[in-house]
């Protein structure tokens, strides 16, 4: 059933919502030293107009969609269900390798090429008898010693580890972890055991002591379970070729669940975070001028922009007004000087947003057979139901049908060559959300960049044959792929839905600050100003 829009709303509370929202937006706004800015969420959809038709109409570009379509299809049909969708059990719980274990498996030899080597030796140390002690020392040693702050280039050569060497902090090939981040909501809560979906239970109560249980630091802890991928049937254990990270190894696995954790404002910011975004863009994917070169070539450029879009989006959405009265509320300045000022940076998030959900529905069969099972039967149930609701929807069927064109961008003799590139350069990000210095980004910044490489999986894996029986053959997919690739889009379609609805007043009334700020300036002043602008 297609979800309702409520209508019952009278013009009378639109306008005076409007009114109100102008005003405290006005007010707001005025204040341009204000570091923050919060307004209560405008959740009426009639309160808003389209995003300004001149800077975002048409088609979205390398996509088969228009900009108007994508926020009626996002706003009537994809955000709903995909709200819900993330909700259930299946969803919810996210599998990654624990955080700041001593010891890590070595992963296969073609894993470990694409590896690069630790800013230091002394960052890796073997592992004598007393493994705890030596631990401890060697945690104390590393958070006093400075990081180095140049980037180790990417291509230098790998440093293969032994199964007896200790990585200390975290797995980043590149920094060691410099602890930047600021506050308690940096990191991530865990899954206490009575969340966890039933055959995960069962397994939980019979193999793990229950020292496995306790919490640590005051946080619930939860203890990780080799078997779950098994107890959720029909999943395969098999690698990503677009991610770093070795999704075959079930050891050292926790759960977290992402509804108790979700991507906002985390204090993850200075040098730490700017090295992190730094080494994407000007390493792995370049932005090229437009007109420099080939619309390929500009896909992850594209995507990673998009992403970074709404991570921004994100952190505006939900930001800690005042830490002392723990205050959370939305920042629009913040969203107007990281996105909507540069409009590349919003039509990069609705290319990605259209990449992705092109991948969801060109896997739509694959995905609909799929099984949900989490030993909730009703949870279950409504979990197949939504995802075919979403898979098969006559609306986007009728207004969007491929919202993304792959074959168009990427067919020619190139293509071989342009997917292993692409490839390489997206497991290098991949390998990069290892040195994100909190938690909680690193949560979701690797999530979302599985999800992606799952995307690009699904759309580079049938090769001239395009039918879905084809697609169903050849695509294999694990959980946690179709979990992380289900919560992008659903990240994606609540950015994309923000900059629908907030982004006009936000502009037009930001533009507006800057354009009476800039009048007010005396012709001494501006003189003085250009003055000292080029000194
Ligand atoms: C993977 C990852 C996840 C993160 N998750 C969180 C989180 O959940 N919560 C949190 O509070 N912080 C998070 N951060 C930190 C956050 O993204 C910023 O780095 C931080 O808030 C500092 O912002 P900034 O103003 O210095 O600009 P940054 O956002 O760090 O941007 C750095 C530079 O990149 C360029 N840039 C910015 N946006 C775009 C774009 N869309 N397209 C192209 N270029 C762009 C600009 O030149 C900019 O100066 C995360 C960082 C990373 C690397």
């Amino acid at each position: 059933m297609e979800p309702r829009i409520n209508k019952s709303h009278g013009s009378r509370w639109v306008w005076a919502a409007g009114a109100l929202f102008a005003i405290l937006l006005a007010i707001a706004l005025t204040s341009r030293n204000a570091p923050v800015i919060s307004l209560p969420s405008l959740s009426n959809k009639h309160g808003h107009c389209d995003l300004d038709s001149t800077k975002y109409s048409g088609i979205v570009e390398d996509c088969c969609c228009d900009y108007q379509t994508v926020d009626h299809l996002n706003e009537d049909v994809l955000h709903p269900i995909l709200q819900e969708l993330v909700k259930t059990p299946f969803f919810r719980y996210f599998k990654r390798e624990e955080e700041r274990r001593e010891e890590k498996r070595e992963k296969s030899p073609s894993r470990a090429r694409h590896r690069h080597s630790p800013p230091s030796q002394s960052a890796v140390v073997e592992v004598p008898e007393r493994r705890e002690t030596v631990k401890r020392e060697a945690l104390a040693v590393a958070r006093l010693r400075p990081s180095p702050s140049s980037l180790f280039p990417l291509g230098s050569p790998s440093l293969l580890k032994s199964p007896t060497q200790v990585k200390l902090w975290c797995d980043c090939p590149f920094w060691p972890d410099d602890g930047m981040c600021r506050l308690r909501d940096c990191s991530v809560c865990e899954c206490p055991e009575n969340e966890f979906p039933e055959p995960f239970k069962r397994s939980f109560s019979h193999g793990l002591s229950p020292d496995d249980l306790v919490c640590q630091e005051g946080k619930p802890h939860a203890a990780v379970d080799r078997t779950i991928d098994k107890a959720f049937k029909g999943w395969l254990e098999i690698d990503n070729p677009w991610t770093n990270d070795d999704e075959t190894n079930n050891d050292e696995m926790t759960y977290v669940n992402l509804q108790l954790n979700p991507e906002r404002y985390t204090g993850y910011t200075g040098p730490s975070a700017r090295r992190i975004w730094d080494a994407i863009y000007t390493e792995n994917c370049p932005s090229y001028p437009s007109g420099e070169c080939c619309p390929e070539k500009r896909i992850l450029y594209k995507l990673i922009s998009g992403l970074h879009s709404s991570i921004s989006i994100h952190i505006a959405a939900d930001y800690l007004l005042d830490e002392a009265k723990n205050l959370w509320g939305q920042n629009l300045t913040l969203l107007y000087d990281r996105v909507l000022r540069y409009p590349d940076r919003v039509r990069n998030l609705y290319f990605n947003f259209l990449l992705v959900l092109r991948a969801v529905t060109k896997a739509a069969d694959y995905l609909e057979q799929a099984e949900y099972e989490t030993g909730n039967s009703e949870e279950d149930l409504k979990t197949q139901s939504l995802m075919r609701r979403l898979l098969y929807n006559s609306k986007l069927q009728a207004a969007c049908p491929v919202p993304f064109d792959e074959a168009k961008l990427w067919k020619g003799q190139s293509e071989p060559e342009l997917k292993q590139e692409l490839q390489r350069q997206f497991r290098n990000i991949s390998a990069l959300m290892d040195c994100v210095g909190c938690e909680k980004c690193r949560l979701w910044g690797k999530l979302q960049v599985l999800g992606l490489g799952t995307a690009l999986k699904i759309l580079f894996s049938v090769d001239g044959d395009e039918s879905h029986e084809s697609l169903r053959q050849t695509l294999q997919l694990q959980r946690n792929e179709v979990i992380a690739l289900m919560n992008l889009l659903n990240r994606l379609s609540e950015s994309v839905k923000f900059v629908h609805e907030m982004g006009p007043s936000v502009e037009t009334i930001m533009e507006g600050q800057i354009s009476a700020t800039t009048n007010q300036i005396s012709p001494w002043q501006r003189m003085w100003a250009s003055l000292v602008g080029q000194s």
